[in-house]
């Protein structure tokens, strides 16, 4: 032990002196261990805080659904495709526009877009519009979706809308997701171009099997269990290929998917997938029709692929019921009380007892106990192997649009249709 005596103010005479002892380890040895702890922190502090900042800044996805779906970044903030986040007051629109060069190669000349067919419909960005694109050849223009950002916008618009085309990109092609052609961003209006399913949504489809039309443009219209199975296993993949992007799509329902006349389906509608992306979760159910979610995801917890699970039963519901809307006896907005005294949808009379039965399985209150996607897939392998092809679906009563609009709870214009004019 280090320690030194001192002798303090003693004569020779004194019979008892004070002798100061100063043991230095116990002043310096603590020191030395508190100074190095404090060192440690700050370095733990700094590291974690710098790792936070890269997974802010960093511009793929991210794991999904840590925050609940409330929780609401702001889009700076979340990285956005990176290099398109610029600060709303220093730019305008047109600066910004000149800006993005990650859009670059995807750019289609206008004069490339010679006509506007028609417009399809309201999407939540603008108007979605049918048109030609030359193509080279001006004997075979090729028929195109534009969703154009509506005007005037504003910068967050903007880069929002951007955002969406460079998630487009980022996803690439998948044979059972709309294709992005290209876009039109380098000055306004600004337009996304994406590929032409040109049979429309599967609920308008639906709709129209349960009339007396036979074959439209190649479309024919008669489901069987059998096609039921086969437009399933391709909504399956698209999931799959999603999850594999630790992403989810958030409203699997009949209007998102888009069919061509051999039945190819393909999964549209993937605004809320790009939230998950952007933010790690999704930020609001306001617009999202509440008899398509799940459990978790109407209490507002975070939620994942599961909960597209359970929105794919719902998707198989429709299908055999040929665009019923879902719970026709509760109101949309009691779904989750509804939900809360464990009830689920009887099985259809069209419903065979293996379809009712992985419709069950997609219903499982807890997300755990649901199937994944993939399992899912498999499970429908299975089934199709026995199932009817011959037998026809059929529902003789027609859609009414607005009152199928009010049971389901969805916004009627929201709906496209070309039911009603056939
Ligand atoms: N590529 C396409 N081919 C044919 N029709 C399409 C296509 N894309 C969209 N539509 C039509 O437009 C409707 C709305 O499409 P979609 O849901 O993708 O747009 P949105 O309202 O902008 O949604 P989101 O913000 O989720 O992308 C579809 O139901 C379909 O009728």
């Amino acid at each position: 032990m280090g320690m030194t005596r001192t002798l303090l103010e003693c004569s020779l005479s004194d019979k008892l002196c004070v002798i100061q002892e100063k043991q230095y380890e116990v002043i310096i040895v603590p020191t030395f261990l508190v100074t190095i702890f404090l060192i440690l922190l700050g370095v733990i502090l700094w590291l974690f805080i710098r790792e936070q900042r890269t997974q802010q800044q960093r511009p793929g996805p991210r794991d999904i659904a840590p925050v609940p779906p409330s929780r609401d970044l702001s889009w700076e903030a979340a990285g956005h495709g990176g290099n398109v986040a610029l600060p709303l007051k220093e730019t305008s629109v047109e600066n910004f526009l000149g800006a993005t060069p990650a859009l670059a190669k995807l750019q289609v000349p206008r004069e490339q877009l010679s006509e506007i067919l028609e417009q399809i419909c309201n999407g939540s960005y603008g108007p979605i519009l049918r048109a030609n694109m030359n193509t080279g050849d001006t004997s075979k223009p090729k028929s195109v979706i534009l969703k154009a950002l509506k005007e005037p916008a504003g910068l967050h618009e903007v880069q929002d809308f951007l955002g969406r085309i460079q998630f487009h990109q980022y996803l690439g092609k998948h044979k059972n997701l709309v294709q992005l052609e290209g876009c039109c961003t380098e000055q306004l209006p600004l337009y996304m171009v994406l590929e032409d399913v040109a049979h429309g949504d599967l609920l308008n489809f639906l709709w129209t099997c349960r009339r007396d039309v036979m074959t439209m443009d190649g479309l024919l219209y008669d489901l069987t269990e059998k096609q039921v199975y086969h437009i399933g296993k391709q909504v399956l993949l698209a999931l799959e290929f999603l999850q594999d992007k630790h992403l989810f799509h958030g409203d699997v329902a009949a209007r998102n998917i888009l069919i061509q006349s051999d039945l190819t389906a393909k999964l549209c509608g993937l605004g809320l997938a790009y939230e998950v992306y952007t933010r790690g979760a999704i930020s609001s159910t306001q617009t999202i029709p509440l008899k398509w979610l799940a459990p978790e995801r109407l209490l507002l917890r975070s939620a994942g692929i599961r909960a597209d699970v359970w929105s794919f039963g719902i998707l198989l519901y429709e299908m055999v019921t040929l665009g019923a809307p879902p719970y026709p006896e509760v109101p949309p907005a009691s779904i989750l009380q509804h939900l809360q005294k464990r009830k689920i949808m009887k099985r259809p009379s069209s419903c065979t007892r293996t379809m009712y039965g992985i419709m069950k399985s997609c219903w499982c209150w807890r997300e755990a106990g649901r199937p994944s996607p993939r399992e899912l897939r498999l499970r429908l392998e299975v089934a199709i192997k026995t199932a009817d092809d011959k037998a026809v679906l059929q529902v003789p009563e027609l859609v009414v649009p607005e009152l199928y609009a009010a049971v389901a709870g969805i916004r009627v214009e929201s709906l496209f249709y070309n039911y009603s004019m056939l």
